[in-house]
């Protein structure tokens, strides 16, 4: 679905990613692992079309899409999960869901904001899209709460929420399990697992949390100093010696990295 070929990005002399070249199948659940520096947020900014690259090329289901800024890629299919703006923290969960599909058709997020009445009450087909998300995320139970009253997790939800109010069928995931609690990250997994395998949802995941991947993520991706060092699933990646070096050689054990 989203074909990484031999990207390369520099800050001045510094190499953030060398030559990277890898797939995020349709219906997978990829992960991007690596220690601290290791260029995985870089690669991220120039898939969602944060910044671009110096050299390479990304492809959605096998278009060009290199160097496309994230409205266009929005309307392509693919979301980066910070990529839609933050919560609306003084507006009810279930209004921060129906002013998605405004922003996805490129109305003024500012002009929704202040006639966000008029959206609430006109369009009934978003307000029912906006029902589903909630019971399929199980928040319905806050819908009604301001979005800033939320705990981390909860935030995590609707932010997944949004990205589900979008048209978009793949999705990056920047680090899903900072700052949420092991209850709630239980249920985060759970709904990512759910809108990969019951609706067909694409994910590519950065994440630091070792287990969190290993649950989630086939293949996972690793990647150090800029290099893609190995791919596979999790139980191989933890014996393979390369691995084991690039977090050793930063100080971390590799299993439960907690860095940002
Ligand atoms: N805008 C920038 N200007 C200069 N250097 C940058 C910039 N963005 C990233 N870098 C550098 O590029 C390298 C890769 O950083 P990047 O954030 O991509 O790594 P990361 O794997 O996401 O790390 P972390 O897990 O800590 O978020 C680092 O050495 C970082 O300092």
């Amino acid at each position: 679905m989203i074909e990484i070929e031999r990207v390369s990005r520099a800050f001045g002399g510094l190499q953030a990613v060398r030559e990277v070249s890898f797939t995020v199948a349709t219906g997978s659940i990829t992960g991007l692992i690596g220690p601290n520096g290791a260029g995985k947020s870089t690669l991220f900014n120039i898939i969602a079309g944060s910044i671009p690259p110096d050299s390479g090329a990304i492809r959605l289901q096998g278009e060009d899409i290199t160097g496309l800024p994230t409205h266009r890629l929005f309307h392509k299919g693919l979301v980066r999960t910070f990529q839609i703006p933050h919560e609306f923290s003084r507006m009810t969960v279930r209004e921060n869901l129906m002013l998605v599909p405004a922003a996805q058709r490129g109305e003024n997020l500012l002009k929704s904001w202040l006639s966000w009445w008029k959206v609430v009450r006109e369009d009934r087909e978003i307000l029912r899209r906006a029902d589903d998300v909630l019971a399929f995320l199980e928040i319905d139970h806050v819908r009604d709460e301001l979005a800033g009253n939320l705990s981390g997790g909860q935030k995590k939800l609707l932010d997944l929420g949004r990205t589900m109010m979008t048209d978009a069928r793949a999705v990056l995931l920047d680090e899903p399990g900072a700052g949420v609690n092991r209850t709630l990250l239980g249920k985060l997994a759970e709904a990512i697992e759910r809108l990969n395998r019951e609706r067909g949802y694409t994910f590519c995941v950065i994440e630091h949390d070792m287990d969190l991947i290993a649950r989630l993520c086939d293949p996972v991706m690793v990647m150090a100093n800029g290099e893609l060092i190995a791919e596979g699933d999790m139980a191989s990646l933890r014996q393979n010696p390369q691995v084991r070096e690039a977090y050793l050689g930063t100080g971390s054990s590799g299993q439960t990295g907690t860095g940002t």
